[in-house]
């Protein structure tokens, strides 16, 4: 059956992975998966009680307890310093070689009307969601250069070492209420897509692949937490997306791994579409035949998605009065 059986291009068994944000949502809901896949796993996260207790559970989801080995960092990673001293404890703890791939979960919303935010949560949201993967990513990548693979099968095979991102298909459609999150999650697509040719660089010593993953609404603590702040509006815009649990999330962010996509959506039909819109020169998945075919139905489809998206903003701020002078202060 190996011919129809396709290569497995992300496999975990044997391998360390460190995962930032793992100890909640989904970032825990992908280290437990990967234990139950049998890779050792490095959770990273500022809160230690947090860590603590999701350790505990992904201790629990390990394939072979007996072998496998687990391990929490706590570290600010919006803080160049802290993410490089995670990836440096993380290399010492697995006996001197970095983990062999990094997975970005850590990031947080903080949403408001442009207007109405502090300019200081435009800096903060950059640091929870874009600079925590950047730095994190610029530590694991020069310790990957630094550190050759070693051939895992045969001597000739060399595994490439992965780097995922996480951003969310508020990256492919704007959604008002979101501009301080969204800028920094379009800001990581492109940081994985650069990277991703610039890793060719070092092809044929020190392979290396960056992956992108664009969800949508992941039901959970951080889910709760966005949405006291959330607009009514902006709540009315996302209501084509029913949501995924973060163990749905975590189970096709990997299945995508393993089928070697790029560009990952993890929302069905809703997250294809949406990724097929926005592709100009962005890599497709396998021969980009599918998406090739999807965009000429997104092209049309989301500029009516995008027409009746802005009515609603309008007359929302019809009905409220909005940007309207009160009269006492003419
Ligand atoms: N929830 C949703 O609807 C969607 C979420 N996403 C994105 O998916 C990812 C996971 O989301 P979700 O499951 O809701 O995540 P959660 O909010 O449940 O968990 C976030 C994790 O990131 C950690 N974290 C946050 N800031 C930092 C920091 N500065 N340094 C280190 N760790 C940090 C948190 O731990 P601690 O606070 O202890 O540091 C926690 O482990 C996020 O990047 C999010 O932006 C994308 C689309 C939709
Ligand atoms: C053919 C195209 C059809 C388009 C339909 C539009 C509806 C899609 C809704 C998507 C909702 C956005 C979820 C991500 C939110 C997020 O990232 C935060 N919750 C972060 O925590």
């Amino acid at each position: 059956m190996g011919v129809f059986k396709s290569k497995n291009h992300f496999p975990v068994e044997g391998r360390t992975i460190l995962v930032t944000g793992g100890s909640q949502g989904m970032g825990k809901g992908i280290a437990q998966l990967l234990a139950g896949k049998g890779a050792n796993v490095l959770i990273v996260a500022r809160n230690v009680q947090k860590l603590e207790s999701a350790l505990e559970d992904i201790r629990k989801s390990a394939r072979d307890p007996s072998t496998q080995r687990f391990y929490f960092i706590s570290a600010d990673l919006s803080n160049p310093r802290s993410a490089a001293s995670a990836i440096d404890q993380a290399t010492t703890w697995n006996n001197g070689s970095p983990p062999d791939s990094v997975i970005c979960c850590a990031g947080a919303a903080h949403l408001g009307f442009f207007v109405d935010l502090d300019p200081a949560v435009f800096e903060e949201q950059m640091g929870t969601n874009y600079f925590s993967a950047a730095y994190t990513a610029h530590a694991v990548a020069r310790a990957w250069l630094a550190h050759p693979p070693t051939p895992k099968k045969s001597p000739m095979a060399l595994e490439p070492r992965h780097i995922v991102f996480t951003s969310s298909l508020v990256a492919f459609l704007p959604f008002t209420g979101y501009t301080a999150y969204t800028t920094a999650k379009c800001a990581l697509r492109a940081l994985s897509e650069t990277l991703s040719q610039e890793f060719l660089l070092y092809e044929d010593h020190s392979p290396m692949r960056s992956h992108c993953v664009f969800p949508g609404t992941i039901f959970g603590a951080g889910l709760d937490t966005e949405n006291a702040l959330k607009p009514e509006i902006t709540k009315q815009l996302e209501e084509g997306d029913d949501g995924k649990t973060p163990e749905q999330v975590a189970a096709a962010t990997i299945k995508n791994l393993e089928s070697g996509d790029e560009l990952i959506t993890v929302s069905g039909l809703l997250g294809k579409a949406m990724k097929s819109g926005s592709l100009g020169g962005s890599k497709r998945s396998g021969y980009g035949i599918i998406d090739w075919m999807m965009s000429w139905a997104t092209t049309v489809i989301l500029a009516f998605v995008r027409r009746e998206m802005d009515g609603k903003v309008r007359a929302w701020g019809k009905r409220k009065n909005m940007g309207k002078i009160k009269d006492d202060n003419m």
